[in-house]
């Protein structure tokens, strides 16, 4: 967040992605085959086109080496397929059955309703690489880490709210003298967005790391938390009426916003000294403004 305070520091996600992006080609060049996904486009949304070329790009910038090409892919090779919206669900189950097809990423909006919801449960579990169906969703808010027993298999968790857990990793709010799965013990945080695809996920995904969250939508503010001394399994959710966007802030060491247009003002004032904050909205934050913003 840019500030003329010289206190004040702007980390840009870039550097701290380059860090996991070696990760990431270092675990591809021990693979024995390149790993194929495939895009579903079946709609005219411009943000959906958007989004299905960064996946593309980001694809070709994972191939170990700058050698890249079509013929000779080594790293994660990326298919669009831009299908008819009412051919979407059998096309789906062409791809779970297709072997050597390993990931299916499919592009929302398609019908707009509750059949979307449908559709987000039609790919295999084992190639749902955005974490839609429900097994992970169900596993993501009861704070459950793995899909077996032995604990080989990690479940897969939204990318967006991810990356903002690794950005706080990288920042040092997650505390690593503690064990793994407590490590925001003592932290409080809060969101501003509670959708069900970034800011609820999110909210319990840093509740169930030990961190007290309050997360604010249009109707008001609840409470996420493992309760006092982190002493149950999973977070619970508290209605907190009592309280507005400037209390929350007061005692924040981390502030997330992903509101969506401009208009949203972040009342820097009643920001804590040292406050980490991120902002993951496509527009930018206004600085200043009323705390009563979000009602
Ligand atoms: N960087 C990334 O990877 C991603 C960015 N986005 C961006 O994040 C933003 C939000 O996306 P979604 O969560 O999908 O949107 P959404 O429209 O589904 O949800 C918006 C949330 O913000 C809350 N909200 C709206 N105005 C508010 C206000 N004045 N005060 C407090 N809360 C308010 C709503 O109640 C709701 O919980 C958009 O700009 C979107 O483009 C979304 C997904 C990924
Ligand atoms: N199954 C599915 N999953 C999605 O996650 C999904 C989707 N369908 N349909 C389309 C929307 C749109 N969307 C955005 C992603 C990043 C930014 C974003 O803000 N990106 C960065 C830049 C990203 C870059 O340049 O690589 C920015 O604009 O600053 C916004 C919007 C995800 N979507």
């Amino acid at each position: 967040m840019a500030s003329e305070n010289s206190a004040c520091k702007v980390v840009l996600a870039s550097a701290i992605a380059r860090n996991l992006l070696r990760e990431v080609s270092e675990s591809l060049e021990r693979l024995q085959r390149s790993p194929l996904l495939i895009g579903f486009l079946a709609n005219d949304d411009p943000a959906a086109r958007k989004y299905a070329e960064w996946t593309q790009r980001t694809c070709k910038e994972n191939q170990p080496g700058s050698n890249y090409s079509v013929d000779d892919p080594s790293g994660v090779i990326y298919r669009l397929a831009e299908v008819d919206r009412e051919e979407l669900e059998n096309r789906l189950v062409e791809a779970n059955n297709d072997r050597a097809i390993d990931g299916i990423i499919v592009y929302y909006p398609i019908f707009n309703n509750r059949q979307d919801q449908y559709l987000q449960q039609i790919p295999d579990i084992t190639k749902d690489v955005e974490g839609l169906s429900h097994k992970y969703i169900f596993k993501l808010y009861h704070n459950e880490r793995y899909l077996d027993q032995s604990q080989t298999q990690k479940c897969i968790l939204p990318c967006t709210p991810l990356a903002i857990v690794k950005i706080l990793d990288y920042l040092g709010t997650y505390n690593n003298i503690l064990p793994f799965g407590n490590r925001l013990f003592g932290r409080t945080v809060t969101v501003v967005n509670r959708s069900e695809t970034v800011g609820r996920p999110l909210a319990a995904m840093l509740a169930n790391d030990g961190a007290l969250v309050y997360s604010i939508d249009v109707t008001g503010i609840q409470q996420f938390s493992r309760g006092e001394g982190i002493k149950k399994k999973m977070h619970e959710v508290i209605e907190r009426d009592n309280m507005d966007l400037a209390d929350c802030l007061k005692v924040s060491d981390v502030v997330i916003s992903g509101v969506p247009g401009e208009a949203f003002a972040l009342p820097t004032a009643h920001l804590k000294e040292g406050a980490v904050c991120v902002n993951f909205s496509t527009e930018k934050v206004q600085l200043g403004g009323r705390s009563e913003v979000y009602s």
